[in-house]
């Protein structure tokens, strides 16, 4: 970056921090393995962030990858380029105001931390929430079937089972989701947007 882009970006992260929590547009990534909960708390904050007057949008994995990501597989190249395209989107909408959440696997660090890198070049706040339910709870939940498929022979490459999922090192916050309600689950990360002052 040059000096005039670290200014500017200095300049937007400082003006975003003094904004009102509803104002501030964020990143929320929700990274964890299938089934761990990150599309069910994606859309409980969602809603409770709505009634509380936020703009939000959320860039489901599913959904993406039917239109902006379709043609995509689940090759190591493929999703990194579904999550820095999801990345690039997420800050767009973000800078402008938007809280963004992104219900997305995103199994290999290196693509989350370009994510990262984008939203600080801008100067745009992101945040990296690792829902991290234990494979064997996504399993057992196997909300699509896709572990009992791996399973039986009939897919291959299922992150956590047999493809790399590169838990985060450092992420913002680590949510646990076995033995909770998604209420409860919900509720914590709403809590901790509070604290951070985008809530
Ligand atoms: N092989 C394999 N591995 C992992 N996931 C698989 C696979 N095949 C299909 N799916 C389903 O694809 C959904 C979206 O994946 P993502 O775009 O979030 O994945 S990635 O970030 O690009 O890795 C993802 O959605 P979630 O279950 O909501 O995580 C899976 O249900
Ligand atoms: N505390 C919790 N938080 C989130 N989901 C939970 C929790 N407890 C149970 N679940 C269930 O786990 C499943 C998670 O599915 P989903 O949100 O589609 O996962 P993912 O998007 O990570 O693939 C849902 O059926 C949800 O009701």
């Amino acid at each position: 970056m040059t000096t005039a882009q670290t200014l500017a970006a200095d300049g937007a992260a400082e003006a975003a921090r003094a904004a009102a929590p509803c104002e501030r547009g964020a990143t929320v990534w929700l990274t964890g393995l299938p089934s761990a909960g990150k599309t069910t708390l994606a859309f409980a904050l969602a809603e409770r962030l709505r009634a509380e007057g936020h703009k939000v949008e959320v860039l489901d994995g599913d959904e993406i990858r039917e239109f902006l990501s379709k043609g995509l597989g689940f090759s190591q190249e493929d999703r990194h380029t579904n999550v820095t395209r999801i990345g690039f989107v997420a800050e767009k909408l973000a800078s402008n105001g938007v809280k963004v959440l992104a219900p997305v696997i995103a199994p290999y660090a290196a693509s989350r931390t370009a994510v990262r890198d984008r939203h600080a070049e801008a100067g745009t706040e992101f945040l990296e929430i690792h829902v991290a339910t234990p494979v064997e709870v996504c399993s057992e939940r196997d909300v699509k079937g896709l572990y009992a498929k791996q399973a039986a022979g009939e897919i291959a490459g299922l992150t956590g089972v047999d493809d790399p999922y590169e838990a985060p090192e450092n992420p913002e916050l680590r949510i646990e989701t076995q033995n909770r309600s998604v209420a409860d689950s919900a509720a914590e990360l709403h809590a901790f947007l509070t604290t951070r002052g985008l809530a």
